[in-house]
Parts: C-alpha cells; structure tokens; sequence
C-alpha cells in the first residue's frame, strides 16, 4: 500500500499541491488533470526527487517522507525518458540493476514481459519509439521495486502504437502486484490502464469513479 498523507508545496510562494491524500493498494490509480495542476510535482514528491513542505509518504510499513531516492524501493518513469544512446539496451536495462536490489529472475521476468528479448544488443536510436517506452518501463521494474510511478510515459507516442502498448502495460501492472500510480490528460488512455481514477485540479486530488468523469469534473470546478 502506498499513503500519501496530507502532502502541500508551493513554489516561490504559489501553492501547487494542496493537502493532497491517497491511498493507492495493488492497483493501477491513473491521475488525469490538465497541463500545470501538479501531477509531476506529486509524483516527484513520492520519488523522493523533490522535498514536499507539508505531509508524508508512507509505503507499506515504512514511513519514507524523508528517506533519498535510491532508498524508497520505488520504480520512477519520468516524463520524456532519455536512454543512454551509446549503451546497448540490455546495459540500459541493467544499469539501474547494478545499482540496486532486484534478482536476475526479476529481470529476465521483465524483459520476458516486454517483449525486449531480441533487441538486448541494440542501441537505443535502433528502437521504435515504443520499443524505447518498453525499455523504459523496464529499467524501471528491474529493481523490484514496492512502488511503481509513471508520469505520462506515452506521451511522445502515436496513437496506434499506445493501442498496443496499453493492454501490455495493463498486463505487466497485473502481474507485478504493486501499488502503481500513473498519470496522464489522455481520459482514452486513463481507461485503458487504470483501475481506480483521480482527478487533479489546481493542486487538489479528488477521487472520482471512472476516468470519463474527469473532464465534466475539470470543467465543473474551472
Ligand atoms: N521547480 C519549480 N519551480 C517553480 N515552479 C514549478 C517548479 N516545478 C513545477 N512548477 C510549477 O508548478 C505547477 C505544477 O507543475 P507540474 O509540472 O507539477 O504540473 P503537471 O500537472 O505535471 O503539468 P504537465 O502536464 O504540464 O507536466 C506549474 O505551474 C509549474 O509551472
């Protein structure tokens, strides 16, 4: 389970996140908001990447509000994921591994899951767009991590390409098990992935039952 309780921050005294509170369980809970309301900033938050002012995540047992990065057991797709061009993709892949927990069967798991098998000895600028979101996804599960966050991790990817990608994202969140937080604006998208949904408006999150919902709630409340 992952708890984010009670989380604010403001930049340059304007106030981004605004006491924010979710509980996400083994389930894929899709963010969707518009440009701005602050999803990467939460996400950032629950990385350990940047310092919330007020609140605290909390993942299982553990309390890791103040713990750095590479101590949460957190799996991070940042938005416009940038591979390193000049490593093959199973060094991509295993770069994170070295550096972290997570077994060899963890990691032939994920490549087996993602369909990355034949492409370890490429590089990078070789791939297809959505063969780089895979690789991606998986530099991120390698490290078995508790907890998995992705911020709009297809946004550079054309729509015929997200049709796939999506039922196999779906069926990689399923097998994992873990409380995953995913954001996006695409409502499309939110439905193909999410099994719960919340809507971020002006820094505040609010659960709403099915992703359709959000953009009558957006415009409801602008
Ligand atoms: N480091 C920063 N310094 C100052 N302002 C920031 C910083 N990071 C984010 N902001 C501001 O905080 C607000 C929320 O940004 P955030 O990136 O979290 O929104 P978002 O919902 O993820 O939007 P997008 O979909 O465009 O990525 C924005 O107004 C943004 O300009």
């Amino acid at each position: 389970m992952l708890k984010i309780n009670n989380i604010s921050k403001s930049f340059e005294n304007r106030k981004v996140l605004k006491d924010v509170t979710i509980e996400v369980k083994s389930e894929t809970k899709v963010i969707i908001g518009l440009n701005g309301s602050g999803k990467s900033t939460l996400l950032k938050i629950v990385a350990g990447i940047i310092r919330a002012d007020e609140g605290r995540v909390i993942i299982g047992e553990r309390d890791v509000t103040l713990l750095p990065p590479e101590d949460r057991k957190i799996g991070y797709v940042p938005q416009h994921t940038a591979l390193f061009n000049h490593l093959t993709i199973k060094e991509n892949i295993t770069y994170s591994f070295k550096n972290r927990r997570g077994s060899k069967e963890t990691m032939e798991k994920t490549i087996d899951m993602l369909g990355l098998k034949e492409y370890l000895n490429c590089k990078p600028y070789e791939l297809s767009g959505g063969y780089k979101s895979r690789v991606s996804m998986a530099r991120a599960l390698v490290s078995a991590p508790q907890v998995m966050l992705l911020d709009e991790p297809l946004s550079d990817i054309d729509a015929a390409t997200k049709e796939k990608l999506l039922p196999e994202f779906h069926f990689v969140f399923k097998n994992i098990d873990i409380p995953v937080l995913y954001v996006t604006h695409d409502v499309h998208e939110a439905e193909a992935i999410g099994d719960t949904f919340a809507v971020m408006i002006d820094g505040k999150l609010i659960d709403i039952d099915s992703a359709s919902r959000a953009f009558d709630f957006i415009k409801n409340k602008l």
